[in-house]
């Protein structure tokens, strides 16, 4: 899954039905034995299953996106996990709580203290300066003023927005204003990061830059995350594992390495088909498998992409060592990135003209 196994939330069986009494489609077993002519059912009947039969798991320190087209369920499968959205079925566990199971009161607390959500339209309050919008989740969870200005200034310092606190929305850019609601979701250190389409409204450039500062600010925090876009070339940059979604269900989950080597179906090929596989393969998978690993070669992380590797191998063409948590687990040379990639290549074609 991640570098760490440990599993902060879990999602199993996940509906949201729209339409008439949608829990009388629960009463029996169907949802189990056969999701697909239950969802069938659903539909003849003029009910909506928005997400249907959704089950992932997101572990300590991963970024998990949720990605497919408009309409597909990202955002009714994330509004579940914070029960913004009640699920009809389902299961969501937190840290090892049932959040299915709590009151709408206890569901508050866990909203305030253990989730923070970044929204593609800022949702920023007017009215409040940049300072006291950051600072509003703290004060909601009964923080007085004085012990939250500490943690308040450490956001703001860790978005880069030092020297604006006085600022009000309006007069900050897109990019600013979406700097204060990242600061904002951080401000209660929450266990679990949502993040629903939160570049969208930003123009390209903007949008790269802000991509590498949540990367930045993940690598400083380890939160767990969930991130919906629809953009498949956000999702390779930010994801470590991402689940394809459509008409409510999952199509595939994997690393985008996975998805992209193996893609369950056409639609999902259809996202995949126009990315070059060395900006998401990495280098732990384009290993010579006949090279000794040995001492004294330079070294990188298992999940660096093969893109970062290419000006490495041409300064070593002996190869460098691939590390993952202190331990090397081999070597890559340029001839193992050519081979891996020419592989992978001649399966593409296979698969096209198996199709064709
Ligand atoms: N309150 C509601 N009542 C009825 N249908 C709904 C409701 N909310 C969502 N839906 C339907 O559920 C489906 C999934 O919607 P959802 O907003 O989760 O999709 P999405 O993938 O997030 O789309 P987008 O990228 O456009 O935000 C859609 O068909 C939508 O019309």
């Amino acid at each position: 899954m991640t570098s760490s196994s440990e599993i902060r939330l879990s999602c199993r069986n996940i509906w949201k039905v729209y339409g008439r009494e949608p829990e009388r489609y629960f009463k029996d077993d169907a949802a189990t034995h056969d999701p697909k002519a239950l969802i069938g059912k659903m539909r003849d009947e003029g009910a909506i299953p928005a997400a249907a039969n959704v089950s992932f798991d997101v572990g300590v320190g991963e970024i998990f996106v949720i990605m497919g087209l408009s309409g597909s369920g990202k955002s009714t499968v994330v509004r579940c996990l914070s029960r913004l959205v009640d699920p009809t079925h389902g299961e969501v566990v937190l840290d090892g709580e049932d959040l299915l199971a709590k009151s709408d009161k206890d569901m508050i607390q866990v909203r305030r203290h253990k989730i923070g959500m970044v929204f593609q339209n800022f949702g920023l309050m007017p009215h409040l300066s940049v300072y006291e919008n950051i600072a509003f989740p703290l004060s909601l969870q009964g923080t007085t003023p004085a012990d939250a200005k500490p943690r308040v200034d450490k956001v703001i310092d860790l978005v880069g927005l030092q020297g604006r606190e006085k600022s009000y929305p309006h007069q900050l850019s897109g990019g600013q204003q979406q700097r204060v609601g990242i600061a904002r979701s951080l401000a209660v250190d929450p266990d679990l990061w949502l993040l629903d389409e939160p570049f969208s409204a930003l123009d390209p450039l903007i949008r790269r830059q802000m991509q590498d500062e949540f990367l930045r600010i993940q690598n400083d925090l380890h939160k767990s995350i969930v991130f919906i876009t629809h953009d498949f070339l956000e999702a390779l940059r930010v994801a470590d594992r991402m689940m394809i979604m459509r008409g409510g269900e999952v199509v595939q989950t994997g690393t985008p390495a996975e998805l992209i080597t193996n893609p369950a179906d056409d639609y999902v090929a259809e996202f995949t088909n126009d990315v070059p596989l060395v900006r998401v393969l990495c280098a732990h998978e384009v290993i010579d498998a006949d090279a000794v690993p040995d001492e004294g070669r330079p070294c990188v992380p298992a999940q660096t992409p093969v893109e970062m590797l290419l000006p490495m191998l041409a300064a070593h063409p002996e190869g460098v060592a691939v590390e993952r948590a202190g331990t090397v687990e081999g070597i890559v040379t340029a001839q193992s990135v050519i081979s891996a990639l020419a592989r992978l290549s001649d399966q593409d074609d296979a698969k096209a003209e198996a199709t064709a």
